[in-house]
């Protein structure tokens, strides 16, 4: 560990004002700081007071983003002891708007950028990167983040974002987690336009040149990590994201967060719904207005669940389930034009354009929103769901608020009080004619940390579907009455960290079962084991 004024420049082990008067001898720190010593509460209370200034959500991000980069375990600390106030600011919505900002908000770099001037050295650019041990990597190419579309290399606020997670909700250790944006280009014209923009500038490279650098990545990536590195992809757009997966899910431990991770935490959200509802998932018929990665990963997943409860063939289930795209709902007749996708869902129907005729044409007890594009969940699109149920499932899962299909306000105003309702980004709750309604948070942000948590400690080899459905599982199971009471389908995120453990725990026993494990022997309690692997943000004392 380095002393003196290089300490204080590095944030793994700078604990600030929190030096203690023996450290400050001994480690050549005297003078260097000014007298008081505060211990890390103080220091927390200080900054969250001092945080709670900036009225302008951005700002809190920007000091959040120098806390971080200044001293490591009290920003870690106050991520975990006040989860729910910061979870909008370094995530969904505040990480959106820093990404479309990133090029002026821009300071040290943060992450990994591999673009195409990298080709043929990736390997080489990963040994720049200070840690070695690396256990998970969030990547993103940029092209689709949130529903704000291709912010090129700006995307690296995604990455960043999702690993600050991964610590603070899952307990990775900061240093095994890697973000990185690959740039090939952006299509986007005001960055290309953008004279402060900091990616590459020009249009994105596709087919053979994308396909060469992605690869040179993976391989790199197993080279440098060894297999059981977790690669997490994220926001890339829908042309590329099925492809990689299929591609790289038989040779690497890979998973895609906005098919996978999406689909394991609605999945959740309508299990528990259920215990408001009634009936079981097959007695349900679902809508989605949007069917790209999130839409028809979701589908997918609940259409297995159902075939799995109900041992009917998934050509079956899957039928219960239909999906409205940019041209309308998908039908049989425009299976030959239909992105490979979208082939599974194209049922028999004549063809149908607008959603409020969707609605009524299918009569869904589930409306999903999965299409990034915001207000599309009209006054009369929720009151016609009002009139064909008791309790309509209402999730508008689009990112970032703006984006959201329906605010929370709407959802349950115009269901006069009705509507089961959770969306991607969060909400405040709702008083409407005297009665409190809270919204739940349809995020994956439920779901990736426990489940990386799970594939690590496990030492798993390869992701299965089967995991995923333990995960909906394991966090539908820590919905609690007092949550239900409430209109709640996911818990509070204040004990995320339990809730991971738990995740992780049933995701581990799947793999163990699956026996895709390499960690060995099995441990006997797999909640208290994975709870023992989380990384603390307490300091720790420096002889
Ligand atoms: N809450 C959460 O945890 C998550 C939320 N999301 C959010 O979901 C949204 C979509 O993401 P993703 O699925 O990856 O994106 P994709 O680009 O893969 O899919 C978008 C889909 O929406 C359709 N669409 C676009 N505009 C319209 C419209 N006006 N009317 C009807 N359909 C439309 C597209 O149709 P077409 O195919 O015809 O172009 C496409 O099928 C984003 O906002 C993202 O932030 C994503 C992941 C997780
Ligand atoms: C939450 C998330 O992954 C998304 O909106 O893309
Ligand atoms: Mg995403």
């Amino acid at each position: 560990m380095c002393s003196g004024y290089t300490l204080l420049r590095d944030p793994h082990h700078n604990k600030g004002l929190a030096f203690t008067e023996n450290e400050r001898d001994a480690h050549y720190l005297r003078g260097l700081l000014p007298p008081a010593v505060f211990n890390q509460e103080l220091q927390e209370k200080r900054l969250m007071h001092n945080l709670r200034q900036y009225d302008v959500p951005l700002h809190r991000y920007m000091a959040l983003m120098d806390l971080q980069e200044r001293n490591e375990k009290l920003f870690y600390k106050l991520l975990i002891d006040n989860v729910e106030e910061l979870l909008p600011i370094v995530y969904t919505p505040t990480v959106g708007e820093a990404c479309q900002k990133y090029g002026s908000i821009f300071k040290r770099p943060q992450g990994l950028y591999i673009s195409l001037k990298e080709k043929g050295k990736i390997s080489e650019v990963l040994k720049n990167w200070p840690e070695r041990n690396i256990q998970v990597i969030v990547v993103t190419d940029g092209e689709r983040i949130l529903g704000l579309g291709d912010l090129g290399c700006q995307g690296m606020g995604i990455p960043v974002g999702k690993l600050s997670l991964y610590t603070a909700l899952g307990g990775l250790r900061p240093s095994a987690c890697l973000p990185v944006t690959i740039d090939v280009g952006t299509n986007n014209q005001k960055l290309l336009n953008d004279e402060f923009y900091i990616g590459l500038k020009h249009k994105r490279a596709t087919g053979q040149e994308y396909a060469e650098l992605l690869e040179e990545f993976m391989t790199a990536v197993k080279q440098n990590y060894g297999e059981k590195v977790l690669v997490q992809f994220e926001d890339f757009a829908n042309h590329n994201a099925f492809e990689l997966l299929s591609k790289y899910s038989s040779s690497h431990l890979v998973f895609n967060d906005d098919i996978q991770g999406t689909a394991s935490v609605v999945l959740s959200g309508v299990i528990a719904a259920l215990k408001l509802v009634g009936g079981k998932l097959a007695d349900h018929k679902f809508l989605f207005l949007g069917a790209g990665e999130a839409g028809t990963g979701i589908a997918e997943l609940i259409a297995l669940e159902m075939s799995k409860q109900t041992k009917a063939p998934l050509e079956e289930t899957r039928k219960k389930i239909w999906l409205v795209d940019s041209k309308g709902l998908i039908v049989r007749s425009r299976i030959g034009s239909l992105q490979h996708f979208k082939q599974p869902w194209a049922h028999e129907h004549e063809p149908v354009k607008e959603l409020i005729d969707a609605v009524k044409a299918i009569k869904p007890t589930v409306l999903i929103g999965s299409s990034g594009v915001g207000k599309t969940f009209t006054k009369e699109v929720v009151e016609a769901m009002t009139s064909l149920n008791e309790k309509p499932i209402i999730l508008a899962l689009s990112n970032p608020t703006s984006q959201s299909e329906c605010t929370a306000e709407e959802a349950y105003t115009w269901s006069k009080g009705r509507a089961i309702f959770a969306s991607g980004s969060p909400f405040d709750p709702v008083n409407y004619e005297g009665e409190v309604f809270v919204p739940g948070q349809s995020n994956n942000a439920y779901i990736f940390p426990g489940f990386g948590l799970g594939l690590i400690i496990s030492g798993a080899i390869r992701v299965h579907d089967d995991m995923l459905l333990a995960a909906s599982e394991a966090l539908a199971a820590q919905v609690s009455e007092k949550n239900y009471e409430k209109g709640l389908i996911y818990p509070p995120f204040t004990n995320i960290r339990k809730i991971s453990a738990n995740i992780a725990a049933k995701v581990a026993a799947k793999v163990y079962d699956l026996g895709l494990a390499s960690h060995l022997p099995r441990p006997k309690d797999l909640v208290q084991y994975a709870e023992s692997c989380m990384y603390s943000p307490l300091y720790r004392k420096y002889r």
